[in-house]
C-alpha cells in the first residue's frame, strides 16, 4: 500500500485507539459510548491523557485533510449553527424538562416552545450526539444527561452561549470601531449587550455574576485542572505557617484545596463584593477559619487583612485585562507587599507557534481571541509576562515561567524585592 500522510495518520489513529481502549479497561472503565451510563471524564492518569491527546491530534489532522480546504473552511464557518441549538437547550431548559423519556409534545408543553421549532432544534443537536430519538420519543445521551443533572455544566454552557458567543459575533465590529484601544468597555461584548459598562461590572448587576462563578467552578477540579496542578507542582509546604491571598479568587476553590492539604496555611480570597457574598457558603465547616473572604476591587489598594501575605495568587485573572490594566493591578498590589512576597500567576502562557501539540495550541489561541471579544484583553507569551512585571515596577524580580505537566495553565512567578513599603 502506498505511504501517504493520511495513511500514516490512520495508523496513528488505529494504534492510539487500541491503546486508549486498553487503558480504559485497566481503569475498569467501559468503552466510550453516547449512553448516559458512560463515564463523564477520564480518571487521573497521565498515560490516558497523553493517549487521548495523541488520538485527537491525529483525528483532527486526518479530518482536515480528508475534507480538503473547501470542506474545512465550510465546516469552520458553519460552527455557529451548533451554538443556536445549544443556546436554545439552555435558554428553554430543554435538557431539564424530562428525566428518562418524553415526546416532543410533552417537552414542548414544559419548555413553552412551539413543537415544530422544538423538533428542529432537538434534531439538529442530535447530530452532535445531544439527545436521541426513537419512534418519536426522546431519551438522553451522555451529553444531554449531563446538562439535565449538572447545574455547573449548565452554567458553563449557558455562560458561553449567552455571554461569549454574542460578544464574539461583534468582536470584529469592535476592532473596527476602536482600533488599538485597551479599554475594557471597547469590546464585542459592549456592542452585543449595548452597554458601555465593562464585562465584570455588567455581570455584577445581575445573577449572571453567580452563573459566571459557577461556570468557573466547572472545570476547576480533577486531573489536569489548574487546581490539581497548583497543588501538585508548587512548593506550598515550604511556606510553613503562612498566608496566601487569592486575588480574584471567586468562590474560594483554590483556597479550599490549599487549606485542605496544608493545615498551616490560611487563604484569604479577594473578589468583588457581589462574588464574595456567596463565598462563605461554599467553604466546608472545618475550613471556615482558614479560608476567609474579603471584598476588594483590585484597581484599589488591598484591604488591611490582605497585607504582608507570603503569596499573592492570581489564577485566570490577568488574561481578562489588557496590558494597561494588568500593570495597574500589579501596581495596586505594591502597598500590600512585604519583602520577598511571591506573586504567583496561574494562567495561559501562549506558546511559540508549532511548539505544542496542535489541539492544545488551538485551544490557547481561541482563548486569546475569546478574551479579546469579551474584555479587550489578551493572553501573553513568555516575554510579555517578563515585560509586564518590569513595566509595573522595577522592584518585582521576574522568576520565570513553568509549565506544570498535564496542565494547560503555566505558573508565572515573581518576587517582590522592595523595601520600606511595610
Ligand atoms: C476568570 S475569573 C477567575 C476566577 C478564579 N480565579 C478562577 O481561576 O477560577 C476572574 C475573576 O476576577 C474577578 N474580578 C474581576 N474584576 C475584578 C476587580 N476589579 N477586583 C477584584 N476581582 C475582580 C471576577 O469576579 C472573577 O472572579
Amino acid at each position: 500500500m502506498p505511504s501517504s500522510r493520511i495513511m500514516d495518520l490512520a495508523s496513528v489513529v488505529m494504534a492510539s485507539t487500541t491503546k486508549f481502549e486498553e487503558l480504559l479497561t485497566t481503569h475498569k472503565l467501559p468503552s466510550p459510548s453516547f449512553d448516559p451510563s458512560t463515564f463523564a471524564k477520564l480518571p487521573p492518569s497521565d498515560e490516558l491523557q497523553e493517549t487521548q491527546t495523541a488520538l485527537l491530534e491525529a483525528i483532527s489532522e486526518l479530518q482536515a485533510l480528508v475534507l480538503g480546504p473547501i470542506g474545512m473552511l465550510r465546516n469552520n464557518a458553519l460552527m455557529y449553527i451548533d451554538l443556536i441549538s445549544l443556546q436554545a437547550i439552555c435558554h428553554f431548559e430543554i435538557a431539564q424538562s424530562f428525566s428518562e423519556e418524553a415526546s416532543y409534545t410533552q417537552i414542548s408543553d414544559k419548555c413553552g416552545l412551539d413543537e415544530i421549532t422544538l423538533r428542529r432544534i432537538m434534531r439538529q443537536s442530535m447530530t452532535n450526539y445531544i439527545f436521541k430519538e426513537h419512534n418519536n420519543m426522546i431519551t438522553h445521551t451522555a451529553a444531554s444527561k449531563l446538562l439535565h443533572e449538572n447545574p455547573m455544566m449548565r452554567a458553563w454552557v449557558a455562560m458561553i452561549c449567552e455571554e461569549s458567543w454574542p460578544a464574539a459575533s461583534r468582536a470584529v465590529d469592535a476592532l473596527a470601531r476602536w482600533p488599538r484601544s485597551q479599554e475594557p468597555e471597547h469590546t464585542g461584548f459592549a456592542l452585543a449587550k449595548n452597554t458601555s459598562i465593562p464585562f465584570f461590572v455588567e455581570l455584577g448587576k445581575s445573577t449572571r455574576a453567580k452563573r459566571f462563578a459557577d461556570a468557573m467552578s466547572m472545570f476547576e477540579s480533577g486531573h489536569g485542572s489548574a487546581i490539581s496542578a497548583l497543588l501538585k507542582h508548587y512548593p506550598w509546604g515550604a511556606i510553613g505557617k503562612g498566608t496566601i491571598v487569592d486575588v480574584g479568587g471567586s468562590h474560594g476553590s483554590r483556597g479550599i484545596a490549599i487549606a485542605e492539604k496544608y493545615p498551616s496555611l490560611h487563604c484569604i480570597v479577594l473578589d468583588l463584593p457581589e462574588v464574595v457574598a456567596d463565598g462563605p457558603s461554599k467553604i466546608p465547616s472545618d475550613l471556615k477559619s482558614r479560608v476567609t473572604f474579603a471584598a476588594h476591587d483590585f484597581f484599589t489598594e488591598p484591604p488591611e487583612v490582605a497585607k504582608a501575605a507570603d503569596v499573592y495568587l492570581f489564577c485566570r485573572v490577568f488574561h481578562n485585562w489588557s496590558d494597561k490594566y494588568s500593570i495597574k493591578i500589579l501596581r495596586n498590589l505594591v502597598p500590600a507587599l512585604k519583602y520577598g512576597a511571591r506573586i504567583l500567576i496561574s494562567d495561559i502562557c501562549l506558546p511559540e507557534p508549532h511548539t505544542l501539540p496542535y489541539n492544545l495550541e488551538r485551544k490557547m489561541r481561541a482563548s486569546d481571541l475569546g478574551m479579546m471579544a469579551m474584555l479587550n484583553a489578551r493572553e501573553r507569551g513568555r516575554h510579555d509576562w517578563a515585560e509586564m512585571f518590569r513595566e509595573a515596577d522595577e522592584r518585582f524580580r521576574f522568576l520565570g515561567v513553568q509549565d506544570p505537566p498535564g496542565s494547560q495553565m503555566a505558573f508565572i512567578e515573581a518576587a517582590w524585592e522592595g523595601h520600606g513599603v511595610l
